[in-house]
């Protein structure tokens, strides 16, 4: 077993006025691919190395498979370590990298040939491993990377923006290779990285971050439809979520946007008299050019075909939002537009703090 739990981790860097992490707590079940996503500087590279054993905290712990890791040295953790700059010995041909960390160990001979061929044919590198790094492609040396990782039978396999350096297309195809390949190896994972699409597509759970706090902790899909805040529906999402300022009437029954009344929610009934923010995804606004079916009119000012969209910025009652709509639907800036907003996708955040409002 290789849960790992994380309890009350500080840390401040020396000089550092701020806390890297501050009080971070975290519990990742054996087997399971828990992501850290945030804004640059937010505290996941700190956690991660922390974990691996190359950082340690003021205070709090680290427990993999109930045994306190906190102060072990790096090499007596069993962890495998993906770094985002490679990190292969660029003298060295492919299949001395992908052994290196097999040879360190002292493992004989047959077993490093043995693992070194297994990674290699997982991660199609077996054409290669005669190569030295430079005469493979950005994604192959990534992959090289990966394979070095594998190979270790770690309890634990930490990855900091592994797929980073590699152009958009690759990126791409090398995330769904990894995912599969990760979930083949049940290992525990926990991965960096700052791009929300791929921490919706890779997590089994996905940690958002914030000044060295966890924000959110949930299923991908979970934190995309209901945000905890305003500050994790704004960092998931292309094009982020749209906030709009609303405000719920004195019989709690309308919730008031601009002029517009539409029907409150049940949520809403004890805000009677609230300002609030409607918070709502861009794919979640149905649009019309007839005033028939729409409930809010909107003002069309930049119309972007995406192919399988369109993406819309349109003025709602002074503000401005994200809208997307059907590839045939056809409207011009200047044009007046009529928006639904879907009553189950419609979520509510505080208008001073931006935290969700909750049922009370
Ligand atoms: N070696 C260091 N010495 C001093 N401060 C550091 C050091 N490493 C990180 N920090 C600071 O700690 C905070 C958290 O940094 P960390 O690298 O963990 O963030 P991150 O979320 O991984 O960011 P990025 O995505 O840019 O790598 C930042 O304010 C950063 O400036």
């Amino acid at each position: 077993m290789a849960d790992i739990t994380i309890s009350h981790l500080v840390k401040t860097y020396p000089g550092g006025t701020e806390r890297a992490t501050d009080d971070v707590s975290l519990d990742i079940a054996d087997g399971d691919f828990t992501v850290l996503l945030g804004p640059s500087g937010c505290g996941k590279t700190t956690l991660l190395r922390m974990l691996a054993g190359l950082e340690l905290p003021d205070s709090g712990s680290i427990a993999v498979g109930g045994k306190d890791v906190t102060y072990l040295p790096p090499n007596k953790r069993n962890m495998s370590m993906v770094f985002q700059s490679y990190a292969v010995f660029p003298h060295r041909k492919v299949r001395y990298n992908i052994g290196f960390g097999l040879s360190m160990a002292k493992k004989p001979k047959e077993e490093i040939d043995r693992k070194v061929a297994w990674a290699a044919d997982l991660l199609q590198l077996g054409p290669y491993l005669d190569r030295l790094p430079a005469q493979l492609s950005g994604g192959q040396r990534q992959r090289v990377a990966v394979a070095r990782a594998i190979v270790m039978d770690a309890d634990v396999l930490l990855m900091d923006e592994p797929l980073s350096n590699l152009d958009a297309l690759l990126r791409l195809n090398f995330r769904s290779e990894l995912k599969k390949i990760v979930k083949d190896l049940k290992t525990t994972t926990v991965y960096v990285t700052h791009d929300q699409s791929e921490a919706l597509s890779l997590g089994d759970r996905v940690a958002v971050m914030r000044k060295g706090q966890i924000a959110q902790l949930g299923d991908p899909l979970d934190v995309y439809d209901a945000p905890a805040d305003r500050f994790v529906g704004g960092f998931i999402g292309s094009p982020p979520m749209n906030f709009i300022k609303a405000a719920v009437s004195g019989d709690g029954g309308a919730l008031i946007v601009g002029d517009q009344r539409l029907r409150a929610p049940s949520l809403l009934q004890s805000y009677s008299s609230t300002d609030v923010l409607l918070g709502v995804r861009a794919e979640n606004v149905a649009v019309d050019t007839q005033r028939s079916s729409g409930d809010v009119p909107g003002t069309v000012l930049v119309v972007e075909p995406m192919g399988s969209s369109i993406l819309l910025t349109v003025e709602v009652e002074g503000q401005t939002i994200k809208v997307q709509a059907p590839p045939t639907f056809r409207t011009s800036p200047g044009s007046t537009i009529w928006l639904t907003f879907s009553p189950n996708s419609m979520r509510f955040y505080d208008s001073e703090t931006a935290m969700a409002l909750v049922a009370r």
